[in-house]
């Protein structure tokens, strides 16, 4: 089941100056960087009521980010769903003729897992499902 507006994932060319920027507009610090190697981005967090803004610059020319900002000015790059069951809604959603960009459900940022689907298949907006990861006990 999706939940909630997990985040919005914003790219951006200069991560530190768009910091700076969401930080005066949101009124608060972020909660969180990260760089998630896999994905070949840093990302910046900050806490909307019960979403989140993602901002994303990419470290190498091979990112998504990257690319997607060689065609496209800084602004709004996916929107992000929080889901209960992963795998449930990559099924419900393959079967429904979605595009999955993965197969399986593959680490995030933030300990989450997600996955994310094809703008092509979703009216032009490229969309990730995020679960939370279970912490190993
Ligand atoms: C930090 C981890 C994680 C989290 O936990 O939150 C993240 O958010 S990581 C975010 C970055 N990672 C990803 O975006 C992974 C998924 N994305 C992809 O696999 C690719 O970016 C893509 C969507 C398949 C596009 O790649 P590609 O086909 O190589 O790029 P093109 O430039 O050729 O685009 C083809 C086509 O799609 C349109 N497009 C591309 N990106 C977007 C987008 N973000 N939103 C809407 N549309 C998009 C692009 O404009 C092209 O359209 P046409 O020109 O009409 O063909
Ligand atoms: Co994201």
């Amino acid at each position: 089941m999706l939940t909630n507006l997990e985040h919005l994932g914003l790219a951006v060319n200069d991560l530190e100056a768009a910091t700076i920027l969401y930080t005066t507009l949101l009124g608060q610090e972020p909660y969180k960087r990260e760089h998630v190697e896999s994905e070949a981005v840093d990302t910046v967090f900050f806490q909307v009521g019960g979403s989140k803004i993602e901002l994303l610059a990419g470290t190498s020319p091979n990112s998504a980010i990257t690319k997607y900002l060689e065609k496209k000015p800084d602004g709004i790059h996916h929107v992000a769903f929080a889901v209960t069951d992963i795998r449930a809604e990559m099924a419900r959603l393959r079967a429904a003729g979605f595009t999955l960009l993965n197969e399986e459900p593959k680490r995030g940022a933030d300990n989450k897992l997600v996955c994310f689907i094809h703008p092509k298949s979703a009216n032009g907006v490229l969309v990730e499902l995020c679960q939370d990861m279970v912490p190993l006990t």
